[in-house]
C-alpha cells in the first residue's frame, strides 16, 4: 500500500519504517529540515533500540523516504498518518493546533487531487477530534475521504518491538471502507491472533486516554502503597510480588519508583482529566494521581533532607540516569528534570551520568539544576569523591555493578535509589547506606 506519515517523531518514525519493512512504500514529511536532511543521509534522529536496522533496511529497499514537501506526500499516498505533536496548552488541554493546522492543508490537497484517501490519527487527541479533522477537511473540498482514528500503543525504548507485534491495534471509524483498508495495512503485525478491534471514533480516541490514565493510576496506586510500607516497615516488593501474581490484577506495571514521567502519561492523564471537567464531571481519582505523582517524584530529595539534615546544602551527589526510562533519550517530564532542580535550589553540587540522555538533558533542565552540575562520561566517573549517589532511572548498566566500588570510590557509600535495583541484604553486606522506595532503609 502507499503510505504517507506526516510529523516523524517517535510515533511517526517508528510506525513508517515498520509500516515500510512490512512491504508498503512509505513517504514521511517533516517540517523540521535539519532532521529530514539527517534521515536523507541514512541517519535515525532518535536513539531507539533496533529501529536503525529496519530503518536501513528499508531505505536499502527503496520503501522508505523522506521529504518537507507535504503536497508530494499527498500525492503519493492512499493513507496519510497523522503523527503531530498534541502538547499539553496552559490549562492541562491537548493542543490541536499542529493536527487542525495540517488537516486544513490536507483540505486545499483533496480539492486540488481529488482522489479517494484516508487520513488517519495516530496522534493521542481528546474525543472529537476525528469530527474536526473531517469539518477542517470538508470546508475546502467536495472530494470523497474518510477520517479514522487509530490511537498508538507503543513504549519509548520498546517501540519497534510494540509496533512490529501489538498486543491489539484500534481502529476508529465508521466507514467499512476504510475499516477494511485499514486491516489489510494491519494483518501482517497480528499474525500471532491478536485482535484488530474497530469500533467508533469516539471510542477509539477516549481508549487511549483510558489505557494511559489506567496504567498511571497503576503506578500511582502502587507508589501510595510503597509510602505505606516506608511507614509500617513492610517491603514494597514482597507486596507487589504478593499482589502480581493475581491474574486479575497482573505483574505490570506495578513498580513503585520516583513516579511516572514521559511525554505521554503527565500529558494524558492532564488531557483526559480536563475533557471530564469541560462535560461537568470531576474525575476525581486523576485528580489524586497527577498530586501524588508530583510528590513522589521529589520524595527523594525528602529522603535526602531527612538523613543529612541541614548539612545537604554543602554535598557533592553523584545522579545516575537522566532519562524518563532506560532505553531512550527522551527527557520529557523525567523526574531526575524535579529532583535536579530540587538539589540545585538547595546549592548541592551535582556529578551525573547517563548512557543516551545527557544532551537532551541539557535543553531541558532548569537553571538551578545545570548551575550546579558537572556531567561524566561513565557510571563509574559518577562515583568518584561524592557524598551520595542518587539513582534516578533503571539503565541495565546500573543493575549489576560491583557493589564494592561504591564503598572504593565513593566519599561515604550512601544510595538514594528511585529504582529499587538492589538487594537489601547485599546492600548490608557491602556496608551501604541504602536507602530506597517502600523497603526498610539499610545501614542508614
Ligand atoms: N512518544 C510516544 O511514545 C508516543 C506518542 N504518542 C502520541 O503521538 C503523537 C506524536 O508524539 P511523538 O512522536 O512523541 O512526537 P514528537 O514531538 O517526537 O514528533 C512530532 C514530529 O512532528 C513534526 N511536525 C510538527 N508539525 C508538523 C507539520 N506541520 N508537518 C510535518 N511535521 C510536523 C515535528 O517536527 C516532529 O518531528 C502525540 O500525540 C503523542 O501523544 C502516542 C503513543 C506513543
Ligand atoms: O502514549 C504513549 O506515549 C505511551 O505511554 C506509555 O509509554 P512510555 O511513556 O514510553 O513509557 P512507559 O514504559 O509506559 O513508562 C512511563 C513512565 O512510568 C514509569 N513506570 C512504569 C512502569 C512501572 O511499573 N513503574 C513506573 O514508575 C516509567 O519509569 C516511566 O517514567 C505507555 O506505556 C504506552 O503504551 C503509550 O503508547
Amino acid at each position: 500500500m502507499k503510505i504517507g506519515v506526516i510529523g516523524t517523531g517517535y510515533v511517526g518514525l517508528v510506525s513508517g519504517t515498520c509500516f515500510a519493512d512490512s512491504g508498503n512504500d512509505v513517504i514521511c514529511v517533516d517540517i523540521d529540515e535539519k532532521k529530514v536532511e539527517k534521515m536523507r543521509n541514512g541517519e535515525v534522529p532518535i536513539y531507539e533500540p533496533g529501529l536503525n536496522r529496519v530503518f536501513d533496511r528499508s531505505i536499502r529497499e527503496k520503501r522508505l523516504s523522506f521529504t518537507t514537501d507535504l503536497e508530494d506526500t499527498f500525492q503519493k499516498s492512499d493513507i496519510i498518518f497523522l503523527c503531530l505533536p498534541t502538547p499539553p496548552g496552559a490549562d492541562g488541554q491537548a493542543d490541536l493546533s499542529f493536527v487542525l493546522n495540517v488537516a486544513d492543508q490536507l483540505g486545499d490537497l483533496f480539492n486540488k487531487y481529488p482522489d479517494y484517501k484516508v487520513v488517519v490519527n495516530k496522534s493521542t487527541v481528546p474525543v472529537g477530534t476525528a469530527d474536526k479533522v473531517r469539518e477542517k477537511i470538508a470546508a475546502k473540498t467536495d472530494t470523497e475521504f474518510d477520517v479514522v482514528s487509530n490511537p498508538e500503543f507503543l513504549r519509548e525504548g520498546a517501540a519497534v518491538e510494540d509496533f512490529m507485534y501489538p498486543e491489539r491495534v484500534v481502529v476508529g471509524t465508521r466507514s467499512e471502507k476504510a475499516a477494511k483498508m485499514m486491516k489489510t495495512l494491519y494483518e501482517p503485525f497480528v499474525r500471532s491472533g491478536n485482535p484488530i478491534i474497530i469500533m467508533d471514533e469516539r471510542s477509539s480516541e477516549l481508549t487511549k486516554y483510558a489505557a494511559n490514565a489506567m496504567l498511571a493510576t497503576k503506578i500511582t496506586f502502587m507508589n501510595e502503597i510503597a509510602n505505606i510500607c516506608e511507614r509500617v516497615g513492610a517491603n514494597v516488593d514482597n507486596v507487589r510480588r504478593g499482589i502480581g501474581t493475581d491474574s486479575r490484577i497482573g505483574k505490570r506495571f506495578l513498580f513503585a519508583g520516583i513516579g511516572y514521567g514521559g511525554s505521554c502519561f503527565p500529558k494524558d492523564v492532564q488531557a483526559i482529566h480536563h475533557t471530564a471537567g469541560q462535560h461537568g464531571y470531576d474525575f476525581k481519582i486523576l485528580d489524586s494521581v497527577m498530586k501524588v505523582n508530583e510528590s513522589q517524584k521529589v520524595s527523594i530529595v525528602e529522603k535526602m533532607k531527612k538523613h543529612y539534615g541541614d548539612s545537604l546544602k554543602g554535598k557533592t551527589v553523584g545522579v545516575w540516569g537522566l532519562s524518563f526510562k532506560p532505553e531512550t533519550d527522551d527527557i520529557r517530564e523525567a523526574p531526575s528534570l524535579y529532583i535536579t532542580d530540587a538539589l540545585g535550589k538547595l546549592g548541592v553540587k551535582m556529578k551525573a551520568y547517563d548512557p543516551e540522555a545527557i544532551e537532551t538533558f541539557k535543553e531541558a533542565a532548569t537553571e538551578d539544576a545545570l548551575n550546579n552540575i558537572e556531567f561524566a562520561s561513565d557510571r563509574d566517573a559518577v562515583l568518584d569523591g561524592v557524598d551520595a549517589l542518587v539513582i534516578c532511572t533503571e539503565w541495565n548498566e546500573f543493575r549489576r555493578p560491583d557493589l564494592e566500588n561504591f564503598t572504593k570510590l565513593m566519599k561515604e557509600p550512601v544510595l538514594f535509589d528511585g529504582r529499587n535495583l538492589y538487594d537489601l541484604e547485599r546492600a548490608e553486606e557491602a556496608g551501604i547506606t541504602y536507602i530506597s522506595v517502600g523497603r526498610p532503609s539499610v545501614n542508614a
